[in-house]
């Protein structure tokens, strides 16, 4: 009798541990990223652990360490080689968010939020459209299908280009999307090589948006329009509200961000490039659905996966360092919760410019000294 009520127990036992096994293996979304995957980037296994401590002990640094431009696009590297497959198989790939839209799933509402872009920018078949800091190609892939343009993205990440490389295979459309691996501050491209051009959730990590913004407008053809989803804290935020700057300082922590830009500097910085400023936006403002629910309403699956990122580690399945940086993502998600339900800090503050057809006069010369005449 006990013999059979033990083989009961390990029988049962035995069919729960194999539901979730193929359920904890299994994606989370849809995705094509599993939890047995979960590589770390080009960052070899032993070290993952290592460039976690390095890529946290860059915010212990004075301020003005965190945002020194020449040392951020490695800390944003290495910070992508930590994050990106979790992003995948937590989140899917497109790496943003979008307003939720009642009765539509995340994958329509993040669908939507793309096509978005390629109907601001007018992408059309024959055009050559530039992702700047395209991730692993989610939004890429939407606008390619789309619009029918041909898409070139840019990622100073190597694992992310080989992702996305592949992923563009799969769904067929790598003859229509490109991938190169570069410092979107310093684009390899030649002048005015593009007809329009986008960023999703991308330009926070430039240390100066001047920077990146003047890399888009060298490389766009006169007339070519160019559309950006910024990460901004938005009139609501308090400099003097220390739950304000914790919040902030959260987001900027794990997120890789040199420090958050208002979202009144937004337009001035275009305009100091030379682009003509169209329209300008907060996307999240009502009657858009609140964009932060679906990081909510993902606090048992959170859990889930802490449980299966400590049990793979155990296991030695995936590298020691893996609990630390989901830890943080879940750190993170708390932040960018209270900074959407505050309402003091925006993803998705929409920028549409265009470069003008005619550059910009030359300053009239100035007046002769008495010295000259
Ligand atoms: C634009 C950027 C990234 C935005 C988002 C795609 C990501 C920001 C925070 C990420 C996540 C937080 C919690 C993770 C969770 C703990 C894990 O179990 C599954 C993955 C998360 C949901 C993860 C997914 C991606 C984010 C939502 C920045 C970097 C500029
Ligand atoms: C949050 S992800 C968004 C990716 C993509 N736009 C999407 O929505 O799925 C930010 C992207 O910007 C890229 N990035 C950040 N800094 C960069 C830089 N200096 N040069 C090129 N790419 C950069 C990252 O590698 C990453 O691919």
């Amino acid at each position: 009798m006990e013999a059979t009520a033990m083989a009961w127990t390990v029988g049962v036992v035995g069919l729960g541990l194999l539901y979730w096994f193929v359920w904890v293996m299994g994606a989370a979304e849809v995705k094509g990223k599993r939890a047995v995957n979960l590589k770390m980037g080009s960052i070899t296994r032993d070290k993952v652990k290592d460039k976690y401590t390095q890529y946290w002990s860059f915010f212990r640094r004075p301020k003005e360490t965190v945002s020194a431009a020449d040392k951020v696009p490695a800390f944003v590297d290495t910070f992508y080689n930590l994050v990106t497959d979790i992003y995948e198989w937590g989140w899917g790939q497109s790496f943003h968010f979008s307003p939720s839209v009642q009765g539509s799933s995340h994958r329509d509402a993040t669908r939507l939020h793309e096509e978005r872009v390629a109907e601001l920018v007018r992408a059309g078949p024959g055009q050559r459209v530039l992702d700047v800091g395209c991730g692993v190609g989610g939004p890429m892939r939407a606008i390619a299908a789309r619009s029918g343009a041909h898409i070139v993205g840019i990622t100073i990440n190597e694992y992310q280009v080989a992702r996305a490389r592949a992923h563009n295979r799969k769904a067929r459309l790598d003859a229509q999307c490109e991938v190169v691996c570069g410092n979107f501050l310093q684009m390899p491209f030649p002048n005015a090589s593009f007809d329009g051009a986008y960023s999703i959730e991308a330009t926070c990590h430039a240390p100066r948006l001047q920077d990146v913004y003047a890399e888009v407008f060298r490389v766009l053809r006169p007339g070519g329009l160019y559309v950006s989803y910024e990460w901004v804290t938005t009139p609501l935020y308090r400099a003097a509200d220390p739950d304000h700057v914790d919040t902030i300082q959260g987001i900027e922590r794990g997120d890789a961000l040199p420090g958050l830009r208002a979202q009144d500097e937004i337009a001035a910085i275009a305009a100091e490039v030379g682009f003509e400023v169209l329209q300008e936006r907060d996307l999240a403002l009502p009657p858009a659905g609140p964009w932060w629910t679906r990081l909510k309403m993902g606090r048992i699956a959170y859990w889930r996966n802490h449980i299966v990122v400590s049990v793979l580690t155990l296991l030695r399945i995936a590298p020691k360092g893996v609990v630390e940086v989901h830890e943080m993502l879940y750190e993170t998600a708390r932040h960018l919760t209270r900074g959407g339900e505050t309402g003091i800090f925006t993803p998705m503050h929409m920028i549409l410019c265009r470069k003008p057809l005619l550059p910009a006069p030359a300053p009239s010369p100035a007046p002769e000294d008495d010295a000259n005449q």
